[in-house]
């Protein structure tokens, strides 16, 4: 497939503050791919890079194999066909939904009318087109923001926060519909969040940026069942770090007891290590005999989400169906279900290589 976006090396920086610092990676055409991170991780810098309002001070940016930005080139951002959705959709509230989406087409173009429609059909508001953004939901507004971003026909669509201001129930659905209506017209877009929900929603590959860098670069899949780093552990899904020991192929001794499974070969006997537990990796069940005991408990809705103390002050967390709920202080006992280990070792070398996780479904 043709490669739509490729950044090599970038960095940029702001006085004395590297807000990305070398990072690269690849887009194929009609992809969706999202910069996902904490506040301040350098994502919306390196999209305002993508677009052309920053300047690299290193490396390059390259949109369907040409240099747009690095030391060959700095294309101004109107020429370089992206298109750029902004956290509050900045649509024009003096002008009717067609004017706003004919925007940034030429004037006097003969299909100019003619493709307004086929935006508003395609992002599902036919005939809204003399509608002013003030009648719309900001649902609907943001599909005007959409429709206007891509009406030239921008290589690659940008998104910054594109969720942000809209209320919880549209942020749980809206970015599905998004990615039908981008996956329905072949689209490749980049957007950048805080949330992982959306960014899961959303993307094919997702990024997660830590102060600057690119931690990993990977399926949402990949991200959640085989973080490279105890950050993306960390930030991606919930789960604890239990220290543990390396006994052999296949053995790691923690509190919870000996961890069997698919222990990579490249982690050596003896070796100290953090061993990721999700909480979908912990089965309870209350039989007042147990060592562990409920700490804490958190209702979720179909589910509690459970904080358990071991007996050696360690702590897991594990969901249970909310059907049945165990107060606070009660006896549990703990079985683990891991079906692979990720481990971090403990002297912060080289993270052992995750073997034998479940293949990516998709
Ligand atoms: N124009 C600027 N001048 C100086 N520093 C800046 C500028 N823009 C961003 N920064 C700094 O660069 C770093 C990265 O900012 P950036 O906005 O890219 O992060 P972000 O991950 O998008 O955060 P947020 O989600 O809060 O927008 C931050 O430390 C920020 O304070």
């Amino acid at each position: 497939m043709a490669e739509a976006l490729r950044l090599e090396g970038l960095t940029v920086r702001y006085g004395d503050h590297t807000a990305v610092a070398d990072v690269s990676l690849e887009m194929e055409a009609g992809t969706i791919g999202c910069l996902l991170g904490p506040s301040g991780c350098g994502k919306t810098t390196a999209l305002r890079t993508i677009a052309g309002f920053e300047r690299p001070d290193a490396g390059r940016v390259l949109l369907q194999g040409r240099e747009v930005a690095g030391p060959a080139a700095s294309i101004p951002p109107e020429h370089r066909r992206v298109g750029m959705v902004f956290q509050d959709l900045a649509l024009f509230p003096h002008l009717s939904v067609a004017d706003n989406i004919a925007f940034g087409l030429p004037r006097g173009a003969a299909r100019r009318r003619e493709r307004v429609d086929e935006l508003l059909a395609l992002v599902g508001l036919p005939g809204a087109g003399p509608r002013y953004p003030h009648h719309l939901s900001g649902g609907q507004q943001q599909r005007v923001a959409i429709a206007r971003a891509l009406a030239p026909e921008p290589a690659i669509l940008l998104l910054d926060e594109p969720f942000s201001s809209l209320d919880v129930a549209l942020r749980e659905q809206l970015p599905r519909e998004l990615r039908g209506i981008l996956q329905a017209a072949g689209i490749t877009a980049l957007l950048v969040t805080h949330d992982q929900t959306e960014a899961f929603a959303m993307a094919d590959r997702v990024g997660v940026m830590s102060g600057g860098a690119l931690c990993q670069w990977d399926t949402p899949y990949n991200l959640y069942h085989r973080p490279a780093t105890p950050f993306v552990a960390d930030f991606v899904g919930l789960g604890v770090r239990l220290p543990g020991t390396v006994l052999a192929h296949g053995k790691v001794e923690t509190e919870l007891g000996l961890l069997e499974g698919a222990v990579p070969s490249d982690c050596p006997m003896g070796r100290q290590v953090d061993v990721l537990v999700r909480p979908d990796d912990i089965i309870l069940d209350p039989d007042g005999q147990g060592t562990a005991q409920v700490e804490e408990r958190v209702f979720r809705g179909a589910d509690y989400l459970y904080t358990l103390r071991l007996p050696g002050g360690s702590r897991l967390l594990s969901l249970a169906p909310s059907h049945n709920a165990y107060a606070v202080g009660t006896r549990v006992t703990v079985r683990p279900d891991l079906d692979h280990l990720v481990l971090f070792p403990r002297d912060g070398g080289p993270a052992c290589a995750v073997e034998e996780a479940p293949e990516d479904p998709d």
